[in-house]
Parts: structure tokens; sequence; C-alpha cells
């Protein structure tokens, strides 16, 4: 339990607010026992106000670890091997014709919310259609398309941005970690920029991938949560090594 508590604060900012929290009572203990009243006064009654503010400021993470673990039994229909070929095709045309794209996978997390924010097409997967999505100055290519199954549920969704300071991270590749920091599903960008294709996956984002990488990954990832589903009936959230 320590070990998983360490892995998810680590993987957020709440690392720095740990280490932060040490201090601040290290700091409270001393000034009690040195009889510092007045400090330790101000502390003491800044702590209870500091609970509140703590809930507010990381209600992303909170959030997130709670729709971990209630993620629930919720089976999908998983992308079958030609699905998951037009797919990578429509990626790997996209990353060569520099078209920017963002395409959400669902898996266990329910991704209405974000569908419902863009245009419903619930149409089959396909790569042509993919491609048509994401092709400049047609009305649906802003925003990511969501897959649930062998199906384009929709187009043009905004997801949530995450909070993340890189400064080489654009809004596309940070919608596509935010959306992947709150839900399981397996979200791919490709760079409009450089013609990267990229997987975003429990808020971490992978180095550009080949097509051929893109597939396997997909493949394992979507496997993997499917064996993970079967054998417990719960998603299990497993910590990962860090990527990159
Ligand atoms: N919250 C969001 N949800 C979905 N799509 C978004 C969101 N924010 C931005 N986008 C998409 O990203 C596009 C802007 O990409 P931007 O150039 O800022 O990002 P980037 O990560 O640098 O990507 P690129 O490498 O393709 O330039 C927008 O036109 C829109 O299509």
């Amino acid at each position: 339990m320590f070990y998983y508590l360490y892995v998810l604060i680590a993987e957020s900012r709440a690392l720095n607010l740990v280490r932060g929290l040490l201090v601040y009572l290290l700091v409270w203990f001393i000034s009690t026992r040195l009889g510092l009243n007045g400090l330790s006064w101000l502390l003491g009654n800044a702590a209870t106000l500091g609970a509140f503010a703590l809930i507010v400021v990381f209600q992303p993470e909170l959030r997130g670890a709670l729709e971990r673990i209630g993620r629930g039994r919720l089976q999908r229909q998983p992308l079958a091997d030609a699905q998951l070929g037009e797919l990578v095709r429509a990626v790997e045309r996209l990353g060569a014709l520099r078209y920017g794209a963002l395409i959400a996978i669902e898996r266990q997390t329910p991704l209405g919310e974000f569908a419902a924010t863009g245009e419903n097409l619930d149409a089959r997967l396909s790569a042509r259609l993919l491609e048509s999505l994401f092709v400049n100055k047609t009305p649906l290519h802003d925003g990511g398309v969501i897959l649930r199954g062998d199906r384009v549920l929709a187009a043009g969704c905004v997801f949530p941005l995450s909070e993340r300071q890189e400064k080489y991270l654009g809004t596309r590749h940070k919608a596509a970690i935010g959306l992947s920091e709150v839900s399981d599903a397996l979200v791919i960008v490709v760079s409009e920029e450089r013609g990267t294709m990229r997987i975003a996956e429990g808020g971490r984002l992978s180095p550009p991938l080949q097509p051929v990488e893109l597939r396997e990954r997909i493949r394992e990832e979507l496997q993997a949560s499917a064996a993970n589903l079967s054998e417990t009936g719960f998603r299990l959230w497993r910590p990962k090594e860090r990527e990159g």
C-alpha cells in the first residue's frame, strides 16, 4: 500500500506538496517545542484552512484517483485487427501529410461527457474517414476524435488540458495528456509541426513512435486491459516505468 501510495504521489504534482507538508510539520513541531507561541498558533490555525485549500487545489488528482478506484467492468467491444490496421494507416498518413490529429480510444472509462462537446457521429471506423476528419479548414478538424470499439463516436471534441508546465508541449499534446490523466483512454496525438505520432496513457506521453511500434503498443494496451478486466472484474491500476 505504501509503495502504491508513493508511486501515485511521485507521478503527480503531489510530491512537492508532500515535501512542503513535511517542512511545515517540522517547523510547527519545533516552534511548539521551543515555546514560540505566536508561530505555533499561526501554523496550527493555517493547517485547518490548508486542508480545505488542498482539496480545491488537488481536485483533478483526487478526481483521477477516485475514478481509478471506481473503474468498473464496462466491457467494450475491442478493436479488431482490421480496424486497428485502418486506425494506424490513418495516423501514419496524417503524420506524413502533417495534419495534426488527436484520437482517443475509449476503454473502461466512459468518454461520453467529452463526446458531448463535439459532433456525434457513430460511424464505422475507416482510415479514409479518420483522415478526412482532420483535414484543415473543415468544420470538424478542430479538437479530438473519440473511438468506441470499432465506431467513431464523435469528432471535434474538447479534451481537458493537462496542467503540466513543459514549454515544449503545445495544447494538442496537453489535451492528449489531460484526457489520459482523468481516464484510462489511450490517446494518439499527431503533431502538425513535426508529423510525429505519440500515445498518451495514464498521464504520460510516449516518445515519437514508428507505425509498427504504434500498432504494437495499441494492441498490447488493449489486450492488457481486456485481460486485466477478465481476470479480476476490475481494471487494476498498475504503476509503470516512467518514459523519456
Ligand atoms: N482542449 C483541447 N481538446 C481537443 N483539441 C484541442 C484542445 N486544445 C487544442 N486542441 C487542438 O490542438 C490544436 C492546436 O494545437 P497546437 O499547435 O497548439 O498544439 P501542439 O501540441 O503544438 O500540436 P502540433 O505539434 O500539432 O502543432 C487546435 O487547433 C485543436 O485542434
